[in-house]
């Protein structure tokens, strides 16, 4: 049974990705209690304390500390960060080599604690590797997700809010598929201010004639390559969507995100995560929003689909 005292949060990998999300999680005070766990334990350590260390001007007191996997047995979410920095000019799903080895080692040892919560996979390549501890753990299948498409969905509303000059937050509509080189705007169920997106560009051509859709399709695909070669990772926008992802959760919230969850028959497909809206509950990933994607739509998620399916082959 999912534990109800909702107020329990493991980050495993205190990296760039795991301490920033560590930071959101704090700063929104989203749970009285955050457990760090790293392969380094004084990385965590470090991380733990200079995160408490604010807790003066925070405006709820989180308690942060280092822990380890004893501390997940009744702990509502695990999130999983372990991997590295990802290398330039490369892509998530070349990563799998590199990650799949910790991440089976990390689902093991959670489950050997007696955890029955919900697992955040964000380790890359993110579809595959929510979709293998979903496997390993024996959790049910709303008790494992990864976040999927939820950053890129949030990029591309940024970026339409960019070449607008509108709040992104006026935007609606979702990136699906893989969290990677695969994934589309679904352009179909995107809108601005409650009017279809092309609609609202041609009924505003004047002001918008030199906005693209394909153009800002290409720039939320590459937006995580472009700061990976800029920073040498990314950090401040997947911890913002972690910290959502978790807050829906915590308090039940039932927002409708596109995480990455199991495909069961939705949009015709079996045995693969992907990026899908899904309703988010206290127990974790519930029913999956199935639109009606336009034909070119529903092929770009098929092969999505293919490609994960592809890398997940094997791995068990
Ligand atoms: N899903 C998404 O949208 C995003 C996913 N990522 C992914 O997040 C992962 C982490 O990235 P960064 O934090 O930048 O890397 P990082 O190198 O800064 O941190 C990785 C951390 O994992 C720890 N670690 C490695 N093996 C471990 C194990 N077995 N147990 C416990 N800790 C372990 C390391 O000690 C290190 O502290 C990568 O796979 C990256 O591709 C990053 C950004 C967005
Ligand atoms: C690194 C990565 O997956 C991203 O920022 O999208």
């Amino acid at each position: 049974m999912v534990t109800m005292n909702r107020n329990k949060v493991v980050i495993v990998g205190t990296g760039q990705v795991g301490a920033t999300a560590a930071f959101a999680i704090v700063t929104h005070g989203l749970c009285n209690e955050l457990v760090l766990i790293d392969h380094f334990a004084a990385k965590a350590t470090g991380e733990s304390h200079d995160l408490d260390d604010g807790s003066e001007f925070q405006d709820r007191h989180v308690k942060v500390r280092t822990g380890d996997y004893a501390d997940c047995r009744d702990a509502d979410i695990v999130v999983v960060t372990v991997g590295r920095k990802p290398p330039a000019n490369s892509t998530r799903l070349a990563e799998l080599g590199f990650t799949v080895g910790l991440v089976g080692d990390v689902v093991d040892h959670v489950m050997a604690s007696g955890f029955d919560g919900v697992i955040v996979m964000v380790s890359n390549p993110v579809d595959v590797m929510a979709w293998y501890a979903w496997k390993r753990s024996g959790l049910p299948r709303a008790q494992v997700l990864g976040t999927g498409t939820a950053l890129d969905t949030s990029r591309l509303k940024t970026i339409i809010g960019e070449e607008t000059g509108l709040d992104p937050r006026n935007v609606g509509g979702f990136v699906m598929g893989e969290h990677g080189d695969s994934q589309f705007a679904a352009w179909s169920t995107v809108s601005l201010g409650g009017k279809p997106f092309a609609k609202f560009l041609a009924d505003n051509q004047s002001r918008f004639a030199s906005v693209s859709t394909a153009e800002i399709e290409r720039k939320t695909r590459m937006r995580g390559n472009e700061i990976v070669a800029a920073k040498g990772g990314t950090n401040f926008g997947i911890a913002s969507t972690v910290a959502g992802i978790v807050q829906t959760i915590l308090w039940d919230e039932r927002r409708i995100v596109p995480v990455s969850t199991l495909l069961d028959g939705e949009y015709g497909e079996h045995d693969v995560f992907l990026g899908v809206p899904t309703e988010l509950r206290a127990n974790g990933a519930n029913e999956i929003v199935e639109l009606e994607l336009t034909e070119e739509e529903h092929a770009k998620l098929h092969h999505s689909a293919e490609l994960v399916r592809s890398y997940c082959e094997g791995l068990l």
